[in-house]
């Protein structure tokens, strides 16, 4: 077996947006992958625990950078070089994972550089140490390919560059910028795939360090030997997957293949059987190649490269087992429920997503349903219609509309130019026609004339027309000045078609200018409808609400037909009440006066009685009081009788909207159970909402109010009057009977 401290094993995991994180996991740690269990996936049940391999490793790299990734690598590999130990750095995995940029990372910025010339910049930077130290070093590099079943020496040019493995070039490297001058050439010297988007290779390459150390104060001339090979293994993969589609089957199979046979080799480099390992290594050039280099005194450092996704799953896992067979480790079976951290972050993003789409939905809910028709300014409206005239004469190709307010404000006045242009069709339409029997009339040549003079005329009419069609958007003041032009050019057409078209023109200007009122009005009363049957529901509910109202709900617009039209004659009668109530009060009045008369008038002749003792004799005055108050009083009592019918129907009306009410209420319980499985929570039936009751109640009290104060008033007059016309007589009598006593002393003395 590897020795286990020689060997290190390291997963580098190519990120994504798209990161299948329910398919794997990484521990805390950063050096548990667990992937999950292929069968389970096939069986495709959700309820099961899910079951994951657990694949162990030194170190995970995910989102680390290449500095990183070196520093954690190499130290030990360097350090062992100086001792004199070979030492293998690979990159291996699926097609397009990041090999490529591990190893070289030479397309990329300068501090993206991969691990090669990063081991270039240290050997020399301790070449320099050591030569301080009387150390001498020397330093040699080949690069070769392993494509297919040929070797290629990349320090050659093609096609000088297929070689045999006896045949491989040693460059002498003295300096860095010598070093990457080399590889830069070989790089180049590389097969690419042509039709991939990034450079890929189909091929396995190894850059060799070869390093001769010799100790100039040391005696015996000895010089230690070490090689360093820097490994990019070709792409495995599977053929069809979408990651290597631009890499034919044949190259797919010689790099699993090459991966399957390196693989076998590790097996029996642990078995330990000298026949076998040879037998093993003569099967692959590439093996062949490593030579001595791989076995298990060597430094082995294998950075195996994934992704995490679904289709990949399958390779991901034979890279991760890979990797534990090279590191001598074997894969166990473990039961995962729930990776904590993971899954904690995974509800965290989902909460935020789920908020994000609720605001989202509130946002569309809002520009759905909000009727912004009522606080549509003129200008707005004006804008739409000039949009709209301007899409249909084509002189935009899209029409932007806001909201959907502004879509049905659109398709309003599209719907008016239609019917305009249905009618001028047919004022068209007659016109041909009574020309035509006009001309059929006429024999004369003089007629003939005439015929053609008018049928000219239909031509610049239509023309015209076509373009008044366009102008019914316009504002009316763009119409009339058209209309002005217009005039001036009709000296032709005939003073009735004139009059025809301005009548025409004024329809059209009106028209539009009221169609911004009509379509407020309208959509003012359906939402006040809406409103007003909207039960009293927890604002949570109101999207159920808007999505019960725009449900293509006939029952609802039934009860919102009834609704509206209980509500008409229920206003109608209210202001019919009203009115009586007025009348009420003036008639009230009037009998108020007339038995103001009656009393005076009965009040003059008990004094006249009393004083004048002419017996009982009725005034004129008395008699017509008494038929005015009789006549008041009767029509009095009908107007009180026609408030009271007033009020009894009002109340029957009131208890029908009640009702209607309380089934829309039903019916949308009925709508959220059916459709979302919701019961609406302790909802009371709603109260009318009618301002007719509130008002009706205060017109009463204030009625009854004024009605006891005017009794109040009157009895309290009544009493006041009495009295002092009974103290008036009372008093006349006492002066008579005092003057009678004085007059009779008088006559006694
Ligand atoms: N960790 C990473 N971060 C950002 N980009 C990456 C990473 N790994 C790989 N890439 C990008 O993915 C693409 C493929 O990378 P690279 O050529 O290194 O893959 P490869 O495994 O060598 O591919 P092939 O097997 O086809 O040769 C490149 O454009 C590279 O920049």
């Amino acid at each position: 077996m590897v020795e286990k401290k020689y060997t290190k094993i390291y997963f580098r995991l190519l990120p994504s947006e798209t990161m299948a994180w329910d398919y794997l996991k990484i521990l805390d740690d950063h050096k548990t992958i667990y992937i999950r269990c292929l069968q389970e996936l096939n069986k495709a049940k959700e309820s099961v625990v899910p079951t994951f391999w657990t694949f162990h490793s030194d170190q995970v790299f995910f989102n680390h950078t290449q500095k990183e990734i070196y520093d954690t690598i190499t130290p030990d590999v360097l350090d062992n070089l100086s001792n004199g130990r070979d030492a293998i750095i690979m990159a291996y995995g699926q097609t397009g994972t990041g090999k490529s940029l591990t190893i070289n990372g030479l397309q990329n910025p300068f501090e993206n550089r991969g691990i090669l010339p990063r081991v270039i910049t240290d050997l020399f930077h301790n070449l320099n140490k050591e030569a301080s130290r009387n150390i001498k070093m020397c330093i040699q590099a080949s690069y070769v390919e392993f494509s297919r079943t040929n070797i290629y020496d990349l320090l050659q040019p093609y096609p000088n560059s297929l070689a045999s493995l006896k045949e491989i070039t040693k460059v002498k490297i003295r300096s860095e910028e010598e070093a990457l001058k080399i590889i830069f050439r070989g790089e180049g010297r590389k097969v690419f795939a042509e039709s991939a988007s990034y450079p890929s290779h189909s091929s396995s390459s190894i850059f060799t360090f070869y390093i001769n150390k010799k100790n100039l104060e040391m005696q015996d001339n000895a010089i230690r030997k070490c090689k360093l090979h820097v490994v990019d293994l070709a792409g495995a993969d599977t053929v069809g997957n979408f990651s290597c589609s631009f890499k034919n089957p044949y190259e797919i199979g010689t790099a699993n293949l090459a991966k399957t046979q390196l693989e076998q080799f590790f097996l029996v480099l642990c078995s330990q059987i000298p026949e076998q390992i040879k037998l093993r290594q003569k099967l692959n050039p590439m093996i062949q190649y490593l030579g001595d280099s791989l076995n298990n005194s060597s430094i082995l450092r294998l950075i195996g490269h994934i992704r995490v996704s679904r289709e990949d799953l399958l390779v991901t896992i034979s890279m991760l087992r890979f990797g534990e067979i090279i590191g001598g480790l074997k894969s166990m079976k473990c039961e995962v429920s729930i990776n904590k951290e993971v899954t904690q972050e995974r509800v965290e993003s989902l909460e935020r997503e789920l908020a994000r789409l609720k605001l989202e939905n509130t946002y569309n809910t809002i520009l759905m349903h909000q009727d912004l028709a009522k606080s549509l300014n003129e200008e707005r409206f004006a804008h739409i219609e000039r949009t709209v005239n301007e899409f249909l004469q084509n002189k935009i190709s899209h029409l932007t509309l806001m909201n959907v307010c502004d879509v049905n404000i659109a398709l309003e006045i599209l719907r008016m130019i239609y019917k305009k242009c249905e009618e001028e069709k047919k004022e068209v339409i007659v016109t041909k026609h009574s020309s035509t029997i006009g001309s059929h009339k006429a024999h004369s040549k003089s007629s003939r004339l005439s015929h053609k003079t008018s049928s000219t005329e239909t031509l610049p009419k239509e023309k015209t027309r076509s373009g008044s069609a366009a102008a019914v958007l316009k504002t009316p003041s763009k119409v009339g000045s058209q209309h002005e032009t217009g005039s001036k050019t009709k000296s032709r057409t005939s003073s009735s078609s004139l009059l025809k078209r301005a009548s025409a023109t004024k329809r059209k200007s009106s028209s539009s200018a009221s169609l911004y009122d009509k379509t407020r009005e309208k959509s003012k009363s359906k939402q006040s409808f809406e409103t007003a049957l909207m039960p009293q529901i927890p604002p949570e509910y109101h999207e159920a609400w808007q999505a019960y109202v725009t449900d293509k709900n006939d029952e609802f617009s039934r009860f919102q037909h009834f609704y509206e039209k209980n509500e008409t004659v229920a206003k109608n009668l209210y202001r019919t009440y009203l009115n009586d109530l007025d009348r009420l009060r003036e008639i009230s009045s009037r009998v108020e006066k007339h038995k103001h008369d009656l009393f005076l008038a009965r009040m003059t002749r008990e004094f006249q009685r009393a004083n004048i003792d002419k017996g009982e004799t009725v005034s004129e005055f008395e008699k017509c009081s008494t038929s005015q108050l009789e006549t008041s009083q009767q029509e009095q009592l009908e107007v009180q009788e026609s408030v009271l019918r007033c009020q009894t129907e009002l109340k029957a009306y009131i208890n029908a909207c009640k009702e209607i009410k309380r089934d829309v209420k039903r019916h949308f319980d009925l709508f959220c159970k059916e459709k979302y499985n919701l019961e609406i929570p302790g909802l009371e039936p709603c109260e009318p909402a009618m301002d007719i009751v509130a008002t009706l109640a205060q017109e009463e009290e204030k009625m009854v109010k004024e009605v006891q104060a005017q009794d109040d008033n009157h009895e309290m007059c009544e009493i006041k009057r009495f009295e002092r016309f009974k103290n008036l007589i009372e008093y006349e009598k006492r002066r008579k009977r005092l003057y009678q006593m004085k007059h009779r002393e008088w006559v006694v003395y």
